[in-house]
This record gives structure tokens, C-alpha cells and sequence, in this order.
């Protein structure tokens, strides 16, 4: 099996304060790999040690199978990177923002790959609109536009589509899709559960330790987290009455229900015991979902700078 991403034991500290460690990651090819983690936990460092922006102080691997230490530049060549705050010269066209980035990169047939980046973004079209007059999800597009110019293999996406509406996320993502389908791989960083759930594979990390990665499924699975819904007329009373119950470990509301989960079935059922008799609430088996499992996951590692 070949893998675009392949690293192993990195850290990184920046003023002696450490943000990434032992983090060891893989990626395959042609695969979506959603990178979740909460503020601040170390995805964009470690984005940025994988295409050879920052430098490791110790670990090592390969991204696209070239040496992340040695082969910085070459890496740099073959990846297409969307910054968190990226910007468009907004007062530049859709087509003379991909033709700087083109020149930029001193691509040899700069027309051509402007117009088919220009297609295949389903820009075409808006070609002569001036960037800054665009909605947040066609800058984005816009933006992912710029990053595959050059026919890059991997794209490190850095949260694309924070802020862009539910269907341009939407048309985004179907966009990722067909790009893995061509043989792309996508390292994608997010906060939005939906976009996770749409990964082929998710890596989470929080205060730069990978705690959890696989797909979805393999990761709530191996989260070893059970969930029970109570649907109630009373959510609030009844979480009142739930939490810190042994067993218990969390109660999160769902509209007109609650879900109430905890690693240990034996002693959470015990602790339900009481309440399920009572007409009501009706009670049933739920699902964990993968908010859930993040939320148990960062309970059970402790931020090492306090
Ligand atoms: N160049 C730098 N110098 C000093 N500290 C830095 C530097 N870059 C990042 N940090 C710190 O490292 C930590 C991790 O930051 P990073 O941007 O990697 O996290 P993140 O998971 O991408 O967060 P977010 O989801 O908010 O984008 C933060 O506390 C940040 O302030």
C-alpha cells in the first residue's frame, strides 16, 4: 500500500512550549483524510511540517514519498496548500488571479491550465467577475482553484470552508470527491462534523497528540463509548438528574431528547435502572456520535501545560 502521507514521531515547540507530539500519521493515496482537533491543538503546525514549511526538532517520514527533512523543497513543488486566512487579490479577476498564481509557479502552458482549472472549478463561466465581488463559497472555490494549478498529488487544506453556507460546503466537498477520484489526496482540517462523516479516513488530535484515527466508523467503535437517547418532555429536569451519576459521562441534549453515554454499559445501565419504568421517558439504543467521541476523547487526555 502506498501512502501520500507517512510520518513518524514528530515534535515541534515553539519558544520551548511543545504544540505537536509523537505524532505519527498516514495517509493514502487518493484518499480524504479529515484532520479534527479542537482550537489550538496543533493541526495547521503539523500541516505545515508535512509540506515542508516548518521543520520537525525530531521524527521523521515521508510526504508523497519524499524525505519531509531533506526533500522540503521538492515537497513543496507537489503540494497545493490552502492557508486558513488565504487571500485573492480581490480586485483582480477570477481568470487574472489563477494567471498570477500560474506565473508565480511558472507553469510552462499558462493558458491552458488557467482554463482548465477554470472548468473544472465550474468557474468558466464567471471568468471576468472581479474576486472581491464573490460569496464565501465561490472564493473558496476560487481559492481551491489556485491550489490545484500546478497539478499538485496532495492538497493541505486548512479549514476551507469555515464560515461558507451548508450548500457551498456541500458542492465544495463533491468537488474533493471527484478530485480523490482522479488520484489526489486531501488532508483537510475542520470543525464540522458533517465534513468528518464525508472523509474516507480522520485523524484527531488534541493538545498535539493523534489520539484517534481510522474511519469513522473504526473510531467510534474503538472509542469503546456506549449512548442511550431518553426522549422526554422534561430534557433539562431529567439531565439534571443524570449527571454525575456513576457510570455517566456525559448527557448532551438533541432537541427533545437527551443522549447519555459513558464507556461503561454495565454501570451506566445501573445508574438508568431507576428511570426506566418511568412512562415518561422512552428510552432506546443510540448511535455515539463522533461529537461525542471527540468530546470522551478530550476528557480523557489532560492538557500537559497545566
Ligand atoms: N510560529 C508560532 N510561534 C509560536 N507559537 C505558535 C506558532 N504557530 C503556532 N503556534 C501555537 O501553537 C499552538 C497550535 O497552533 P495550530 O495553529 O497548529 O493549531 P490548530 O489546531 O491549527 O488550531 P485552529 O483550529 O485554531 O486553527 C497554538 O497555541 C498556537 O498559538
Amino acid at each position: 500500500m502506498e501512502y501520500a502521507i507517512d510520518v513518524h514521531g514528530l515534535n515541534k515547540s515553539f519558544g520551548g512550549r511543545p504544540v505537536v507530539r509523537d505524532l505519527s500519521m498516514r495517509v493514502e493515496r487518493g484518499r480524504i483524510c479529515g484532520f479534527l482537533g479542537p482550537n489550538g491543538s496543533g493541526k495547521t503546525t503539523t500541516i505545515r511540517l508535512l509540506c515542508g514549511l516548518l521543520t520537525p526538532d525530531s521524527g521523521s517520514g515521508t510526504c508523497l514519498g519524499l524525505d519531509i527533512i531533506r526533500d522540503a523543497a521538492a515537497i513543496k513543488r507537489q503540494v497545493g496548500y490552502m492557508t486558513q486566512r488565504f487571500s485573492l487579490y480581490e480586485d483582480l479577476s477570477i481568470r487574472e488571479n489563477l494567471d498570477f498564481v500560474a506565473r508565480i509557479y511558472g507553469l510552462p502552458a499558462r493558458r491552458a491550465a488557467v482554463d482548465e482549472a477554470l472548468e473544472r472549478l465550474g468557474l468558466a463561466s464567471r471568468q471576468r467577475q472581479l474576486a472581491g465581488q464573490l460569496s464565501g463559497g465561490w472564493k473558496q472555490r476560487l481559492a481551491l482553484a489556485a491550489c490545484i494549478l500546478h497539478r499538485p498529488q496532495l492538497l493541505l487544506l486548512d479549514e476551507p470552508t469555515a464560515g461558507v453556507d451548508p450548500r457551498a460546503r456541500r458542492e465544495f466537498w463533491e468537488e474533493l470527491h471527484r478530485l480523490a477520484a482522479d488520484g489526489l489526496t486531501v488532508l483537510v482540517s475542520t470543525h464540522y462534523m458533517d465534513e468528518a462523516e464525508r472523509c474516507h479516513a480522520i485523524a484527531y488530535i488534541a493538545y498535539g497528540r493523534l489520539l484517534a484515527e481510522g474511519t469513522v466508523d473504526a473510531v467510534v467503535r474503538a472509542s469503546g463509548l456506549v449512548t442511550r437517547r431518553a426522549a422526554t418532555a422534561e430534557p433539562d429536569r431529567l439531565a439534571a438528574r443524570l449527571e454525575g451519576l456513576p457510570g455517566i459521562e456525559m448527557v448532551v441534549r438533541f432537541g427533545g431528547a437527551l443522549h447519555v453515554s459513558g464507556h461503561d454499559a454495565a454501570a451506566m445501565d445501573a445508574a438508568l435502572t431507576p428511570f426506566r419504568d418511568d412512562p415518561a421517558i422512552r428510552w432506546s439504543e443510540a448511535e455515539p456520535g463522533l461529537e461525542d467521541v471527540f468530546i470522551a476523547l478530550m476528557a480523557s487526555v489532560k492538557d500537559p501545560q497545566q
